[in-house]
């Protein structure tokens, strides 16, 4: 007989640890099936008739308080389910709130607010603590419930927060209906002791309930199906696009020139030259490894996308067309962009073949998150997806010093030959004449900057609305960020390389703050200087795909003195730091559990690396998709897997805060400006199926108007935009995580920091008080 698997309704309040609940019930319940549906869906009315179909339910946490009516959705009506359709139910932290205050509970604010702290959690030992021991579990709250005496409500078990906050209602139970609930999350990664084996207990406690009132389980429908969605895992991949083109071959020549500096093969190949376009992604420090040249043709193909657009704008081979997005979003579009560009036979050793490269902004992100965006100024606004088809390029194996040059044209070898001639030749001339000419130094002529710092009183007062918003329960984590502006007159009057500017000072960025993910990516109208640190999102190619997150939160000056002993103590030793580390770990987890299934795992926690000009507190997740995604083989060998990932999982979790949706829509409101492409992602995806995506921080970026006809026209316009001179303006975008335990001063302090990384480019220091 086959028997039907156990089916779970799992009630989503636009959290950001939803799937990692989700994945706590598969490992716990093997082989169940969970459903997930936001608390706003479906009304009650509309489950009962399907709440048989369903083994229990469990109600996951989420921002806002079990009294507000859009907080809470569905949730609260569940406690009134009449008899004839009880079912099962487990809650977790707002869902424990709810049955409580639902059943005469008094809801308050905690004194002390916990979010992403590890407290000893006391218990009776009993119910769905049989046989559980000592238990270490993370907390994510703002709000506490103090039980009715003598209710229906039973505590099982409480934190002894002391001075604090006193005792804590850490979890409950109803005495006559089947439902349970824990304050503190059962599936952080932290907690210890308190997540599988409470699910067990919940569980076999269920099932005896189940036997002893007779509840049966129909069985699933494609009715169902239709109301409540597939499955989580969903092992069905993203919607494919038919292969329309035959696959290229690449083809590489691999050279060894231990002389050659990166910028001088850059020089080489267009960086000089500010009239076109260049892309250059640069491991300029380690962690950081390879560094991938574009060598652009004036035919490259250019891509560019603006939110809200119905069109997109597709450069290639000179004429410019405006495409319709027709059924398709900008993603899948793309998708099918590269789905037609598949390549095989690259270099093994090298992570890049060709494909796309340039940014995604931070508002594409909050498109699809589906949260409004803020009216923007369509004078200078950049595009937010900016993209170069690289056909031919040069890589850099920092680690080996093999150069590889390559290219996806078909009979494109005199290309090859001369390229591999021009950097031989190149070697030669740096061997002989000493070692290589090290980038200039451009202080000389900017002395003239003006820079606009954000407004001091201003950031601080918005880190105290965000702390109210904390301690209301609204968000556990906000980043904030604000927007500096540099203004440097007449540069092109300059003697020297008047060509080459913003190349210039991105030679001066590498020098002064060596990054891992370093990036100069002439993509006109934009030009940005990147030195960020932090990886967002890695693929590797298939057979063996791998999803790789490097999330940073935790941030100290470097200095004299401040040894890594130091360092290692003010952050991985600090509670304030590792919360704010945990909050975002626990977020992309259930960011990358949404897409790939169940298996993350957090392969380095809270590590502290050494940066030019700070100290990192670095984690790293990482996952694999699903063995039983095998219809998705095609699918992982172009990296379309990668991308869906990339788009659910945008904008990156270190740059909002959690929960991601709410947080992002707090900070819309705090804060001045759109992001732009500050707090996106840049980077590029193989059409071998690979793909690296960094976030943008420590970075700055120029609008050229003088190009804004060149993404249509490309190339036509360089005469006159070589000869006019015009101030320069850059904008860095700076700022930090807000959590409660935040102080106003030292973040205006870190975000200071930050700032400076980059400010040092244009000579500038940032004053301490404005
Ligand atoms: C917001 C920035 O950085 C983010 C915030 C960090 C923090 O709060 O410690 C660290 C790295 C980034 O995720 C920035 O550099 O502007
Ligand atoms: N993690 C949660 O579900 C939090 C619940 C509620 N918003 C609080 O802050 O207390």
């Amino acid at each position: 007989m086959i028997t039907e698997p156990h089916r779970f309704l799992l009630i989503d309040s636009y959290d950001s640890f939803t799937y990692n609940l989700a994945s706590l019930c598969r490992r716990s319940i093997p082989n169940c099936r969970i459903h997930i549906i936001k608390n706003d869906q479906l009304s009650l009315s509309e489950i009962i008739p399907y709440i048989g179909y369903f083994s229990g339910i469990i109600v996951g946490p989420g921002p806002g308080s079990p009294q507000v009516a859009e907080d809470i959705g569905i949730v609260k009506d569940l406690w009134r389910i009449g008899d004839e359709h009880l079912i099962p139910i487990f809650g977790v932290c707002l869902g424990l709130q709810s049955l409580a205050v639902e059943h005469g509970a008094q809801l308050k604010r905690l004194a002390i607010v916990k979010h992403g702290q590890v407290s000893r959690i006391k218990h009776t030992g009993v119910d769905i603590f049989k046989a559980v021991t000592k238990v270490h579990a993370v907390r994510y709250h703002s709000l506490h419930v103090e039980l009715a005496a003598d209710g229906e409500i039973e505590q099982l078990a409480w934190a002894e927060d002391g001075d604090e906050n006193g005792d804590v209602v850490m979890a409950i139970k109803h005495k006559t209906k089947p439902f349970w609930a824990v304050q503190y999350h059962p599936e952080s990664v932290l907690t210890e002791g308190g997540g599988i084996e409470v699910m067990l207990n919940f569980w076999r406690l269920a099932r005896n309930w189940v036997n002893s009132h007779g509840r049966r389980i129909l069985p699933w429908d494609t009715q169902a199906t239709s109301l409540f969605g597939l499955p989580w895992p969903n092992l069905r991949s993203p919607p494919r696009s038919p292969r329309q083109t035959v696959s290229t071959a690449v083809t590489t020549t691999v050279l060894n020139l231990p002389h050659l500096h990166l910028t001088a093969i850059c020089e080489l190949f267009g960086a000089l030259d500010e009239s076109s376009p260049f892309v250059l992604l640069d491991s300029a420090s380690q962690p950081g490894r390879f560094s991938i040249i574009g060598c652009l043709t004036p035919s490259s193909p250019r891509i560019t996308y603006s939110v809200g657009d119905s069109t997109v704008h597709l450069n290639e081979a000179g004429s410019c067309s405006c495409i319709g997005l027709g059924s398709h979003d900008i993603w899948s579009w793309l998708a099918s962009f590269m789905n037609k560009r598949k390549v095989y036979g690259g270099s093994p050793h090298i992570p890049f073949w060709g494909g796309l490269v340039g940014y995604l902004s931070y508002e594409l992100g909050i498109e699809s998150l589906h949260v409004p965006l803020k009216p923007a100024s369509h004078e200078g606004r950049h595009p937010d997806v900016n993209f170069v088809f690289i056909e031919r390029s040069v890589v850099l194996d920092t680690a080996t010093n093999n150069i590889y040059v390559q290219s996806l044209i078909q009979d494109d070898d005199l290309w090859l030959e001369q390229a591999v001639g021009l950097l031989q030749s190149t070697a030669q001339k740096h061997v002989l004449c000493t070692e290589n000419v090290l980038p200039s130094s451009t202080k000389g002529r900017l002395q003239s900057s003006v820079v606009s710092l954000p407004h001091q009183q201003t950031y601080k007062s918005r880190i105290d609305i965000a702390k109210e918003h904390l301690f209301a329960g609204d968000s556990y984590e906000l980043c904030l960020t604000a927007r500096t502006r540099v203004k440097l007159s007449s540069p092109v009057a300059s003697k020297t390389s008047p060509h080459s500017i913003s190349w210039q000072r991105y030679k001066r960025l590498r020098e002064v703050n060596p990054a891992p993910h370093a990036a100069y990516l002439r993509l006109h109208p934009t030009t940005m200087l990147s030195s960020s640190p932090e990886r967002f999102l890695s693929f590797t190619r298939a057979p063996q795909p791998t999803y790789q997150l490097r999330p940073i939160k935790g941030t100290i000056r470097k200095g004299p003195g401040i040894t890594r002993a130091i360092a290692e103590e003010a952050l991985a030793g600090s509670t304030k730091e590792v919360a704010e580390n945990l909050m975002i770990v626990d977020l992309i987890r259930h960011d990358l559990h949404g897409v790939i299934g169940e298996d993350v795992q957090v392969k380095q926690f809270c590590q502290v690396e050494e940066y030019k000009t700070v100290w990192q507190l670095v984690s790293v997740i990482e996952g694999k998709p699903a063995e039983e995604m095998q219809d998705s083989q095609e699918h992982r060998a172009n990296g379309a897997l990668g991308w869906e990932v990339l788009r659910q999982s945008l904008p990156p979790g270190s740059m909002t805060g959690a929960p991601k949706k709410r947080s992002v829509e707090i900070l819309q409101a705090l804060e001045d400006d759109e992001r732009g492409i500050y707090s996106g992602v840049f980077g590029y995806w193989c059409v071998g199926g690979g793909g690296d995506w960094s976030v943008t921080i420590r970075s700055c970026f120029k609008y050229d108007d003088h190009h804004t006809s060149n993404i249509h026209t490309l190339g036509q316009d360089r005469d006159r935009a070589d000869s006019e001179s015009s101030d320069e303006e850059w904008v860095i975008g700076a700022g930090g995580a807000i959590t409660a335990l935040s102080d106003a001063d030292a973040e205006w302090e870190e975000m200071i920091v930050k700032l400076q990384s980059v400010l040092r480019v244009f000579g500038a220091v940032a004053p301490r008080g404005n």
